[in-house]
């Protein structure tokens, strides 16, 4: 059985961050994942996970400067420093947590750029070997350029391959539901050929991004077939609620 993790980046939002934790227990969840830590110390993070009960199932590596544009550093060979600082950076806040698994983004290139596609293999490595010594697992995840026009990891066969190339044994595919509906569609046989790589999964209605079951897909359906192919990993709910985030969680209670 998956189980929910809350996306505290894009549910909650009717409260400050660090309020988002109390909320998610509130409403059910055992679990969290957002996309950045980093604007609160460590401990503060790590005291409301104690407080609440909570998992931390995931974050993400530093992404650069988000606010002028950067989304992940890994295929950036001119920012390779940054990203080996990043690796030290996020695992300080693993250690802190206690999450299992990092996200690394990739960053804005093109796969046919031979030194974007060397560095994202020299930082893959890196960070598997250093993310490997603490038991953690390393994530990436194919996003449609829809949303992130220019991301370098567009393509899930991509990522596949890439994993299957590297031989990394912590390196494991991040299966956004919404991004492979909108990147190939194929969703229940995407995840029945990858399933053995898959080491997180997320979940949002294509086309909106609200909650699950109120898009063009059968949410129910892929989350069924999630349990049935054995997936007993995190589902991180990864959706802007259309509305209240406790309003619209009546399709959570019903897969429950
Ligand atoms: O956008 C997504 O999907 C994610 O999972 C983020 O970590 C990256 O933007
Ligand atoms: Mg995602």
């Amino acid at each position: 059985m998956p189980r929910f993790a809350a996306n505290l980046t894009m549910m909650f939002g009717e409260f400050d961050f660090l309020d988002r934790f109390a909320a998610a227990k509130h409403a059910g969840f055992d679990a969290v994942e957002y996309l950045f830590p980093y604007d609160y110390p460590p401990e503060a993070i790590a005291e409301k996970l104690h407080d609440h009960g909570l998992t931390q199932a995931l974050f993400n590596l530093p992404p650069g400067d988000w606010a002028a544009g950067d989304r992940g550093l890994a295929a950036l060979p001119a920012r390779a420093e940054e990203f080996r600082a990043s690796i030290d950076t996020a695992l300080r806040y693993a250690k802190a947590t206690g999450v299992g698994r990092v996200h690394v983004m990739s960053g804005l290139a093109s796969r046919q750029d031979a030194a974007a596609l060397d560095a994202y293999r020299d930082a893959l490595r890196r960070v598997c070997d250093a993310a490997g010594a603490r038991g953690l697992d390393v994530l990436i995840e194919p996003i449609n350029t829809r949303d992130m026009p220019g991301y370098f990891l567009d393509d899930f066969g991509a990522a596949a391959d890439l994993i299957a190339e590297l031989g990394l044994a912590n390196l494991k595919l991040q299966f956004d539901i919404y991004h492979r509906q909108i990147l190939h569609g194929d969703v229940l046989m995407g995840l029945r050929e990858l399933a053995s790589l898959i080491g997180h999964v997320q979940i949002a209605a294509v086309p909106d991004r609200h909650e699950p079951g109120t898009g063009e897909l059968d949410d129910m359906r892929v989350l069924r077939e999630l349990d049935a192919l054995g997936y007993d990993g995190f589902v991180g709910c990864e959706y802007r609620p259309a509305g209240r985030t406790e309003d619209g969680l009546g399709w959570l209670r019903a897969f429950a």
